[in-house]
Order: structure tokens, then sequence, then C-alpha cells
């Protein structure tokens, strides 16, 4: 199996005032396609910004991350451009829906941004929302769902467009413990049926029961993996 984004010594520092902050440090690590790989660790110790800079979203202060064979620390705007539109699909913990918008009409403003033509976007924005469970729900906007039906919409928004890997980012935090659990299962599934490649920064515990591989970070730092 190939690997999708492999960092070699990656650090990123943050200047705060006179101080500088190494929010992460030296981390190499390599993610397998078709995996659901766990970003471990409390508050602060560097989950997010590793997320950001795996994502594209963010430049390493130093080290080297390759993502699909390409070195994208030194690729072109337009590239790392690409890159998040076409190859990627993003999670956030507080789901990022366009609230006077439905399930369907949110998925479907994500295939427009991919430039998805409309001939093909009702068909894929509803094989998405079949895919998370939510065909009888598309017609409903963000507050007439529960915490978990729009985390579960979201995760249709970033799976539409049929990226290659799936970055999750507190995908769990707002929601009960049944609520993550499925959430969780869901990306699970996607990576068995779909061969999506799933990389989700929690906390929570539950993440144990449907990862293949875990990297706690600890003061910026990976101090284990498997
Ligand atoms: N833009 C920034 N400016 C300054 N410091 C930052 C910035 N972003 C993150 N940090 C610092 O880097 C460290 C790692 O933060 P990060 O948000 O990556 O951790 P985290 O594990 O995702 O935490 P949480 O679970 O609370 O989101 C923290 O000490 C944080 O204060």
């Amino acid at each position: 199996m190939s690997d999708i984004f492999v960092t070699n010594k990656v650090c990123r520092d943050f200047i705060v005032g006179k101080e500088t902050v190494h929010a992460i440090k030296d981390v190499s690590i390599t993610i397998q396609e078709k995996k659901l790989v766990a970003l471990k660790g409390r508050s602060g110790s560097g989950k997010t910004t590793l997320m950001n800079i795996l994502g594209a979203l963010d430049y390493p202060t130093s080290g080297e991350v390759m993502f699909q064979g390409k070195n994208i620390s030194q690729a072109s705007d337009k590239e790392r451009d690409d890159i998040r539109r076409y190859k990627l699909g993003y999670v956030f913990q507080s789901f990022g829906l366009l609230p006077l918008m439905s399930a369907y009409e949110n998925v479907e403003f994500g295939l427009r941004i991919a430039d998805i033509p409309k001939a093909e976007r009702k068909k894929m924005a509803q094989e998405a929302l079949a895919i998370v469970g939510l065909s009888k729900r598309m017609n409903h906007r963000p507050l007439e769902l529960s915490g978990g039906e729009q985390q579960r919409v979201a995760i249709a928004r970033a799976i539409a467009h049929r990226p290659a890997a799936v970055l999750a980012d507190e995908p769990t935090a707002e929601l009960d413990s049944r609520m993550g659990l499925q959430v969780l299962k869901l990306f699970r599934n996607l990576v068995d049926n779909e061969g999506l490649t799933v990389v989700i920064a929690t906390h929570d515990p539950a993440i144990m029961e449907v990862a293949d591989v875990v990297y706690t970070l600890e003061d910026g730092q990976v101090v284990q993996g498997d």
C-alpha cells in the first residue's frame, strides 16, 4: 500500500511577543492510503497545528511534507490550492454548515467550490448524503438536525467531490459520546467501503475502537505510534 502523507522532521514555531512557541517539533510520520489514522493528545499538544500543515492550510517552519509523493511545503500557491480543493476534504469541530441552506444545498455548494459541473452535482450530492445515511433529511436545514446529523452533513460535504483524504479536527468534541461514536464509525465505514484515507485529531478515547494507527502527541512531539 502506498503512503499518502509523509512528514520529515516537521517543526512549526509561532512567535508570540518576544517568545517562540514550538507548537510541533521534529514530527516524522507516515500515513498510508486507505487507513484511519488518529492524532491523539491533550489540548495544546500540537494536533491542530499538525493537521493544518498536512492539509496545506499552513506551512512548516522547517522540515518537509509530502502528499502523494509531492513536497507540498515547496509547492506553488496554485498547486496547494488545487490540493485543498480537489484532493482533500475537511471536517471541523463546529460543523461549519451554512445555516440558511438545507443539508443538500450545503453539500451541493461544496461541489461548486470544487468546480464540479452543474450536471454532475445533484447526483454526487445525493450519493454523499446517502453514504452518511441522511437521504431522508436532505431538505432539512442545519438547525432542524441533531448535532450528530449536522456533523454527518459536514462529512457528506467533505467527501462529495471524492477527495483522496479527509482531515477531521476534533469532529466529536461538540457531540455526546453516543453520537460521537456514530460519527467515528462513519469515518471507519468511509475507509472500509469508499477507499478514503481519514486523519482525525482528537482526544476522544473512543477513537481507539476505530483507528488503524494512533500517533500520540505530547508537547509538540510524537511520543508513540502503532
Ligand atoms: N497561531 C498561533 N499563535 C501562537 N501560538 C499558537 C498558534 N497556534 C497554536 N499555538 C500554540 O501551539 C501549541 C499547539 O497548539 P495546537 O492548537 O496545535 O494544539 P491542539 O493539540 O490542537 O490543542 P486543542 O486540542 O486545544 O485544539 C499551543 O501551545 C498553542 O498555544
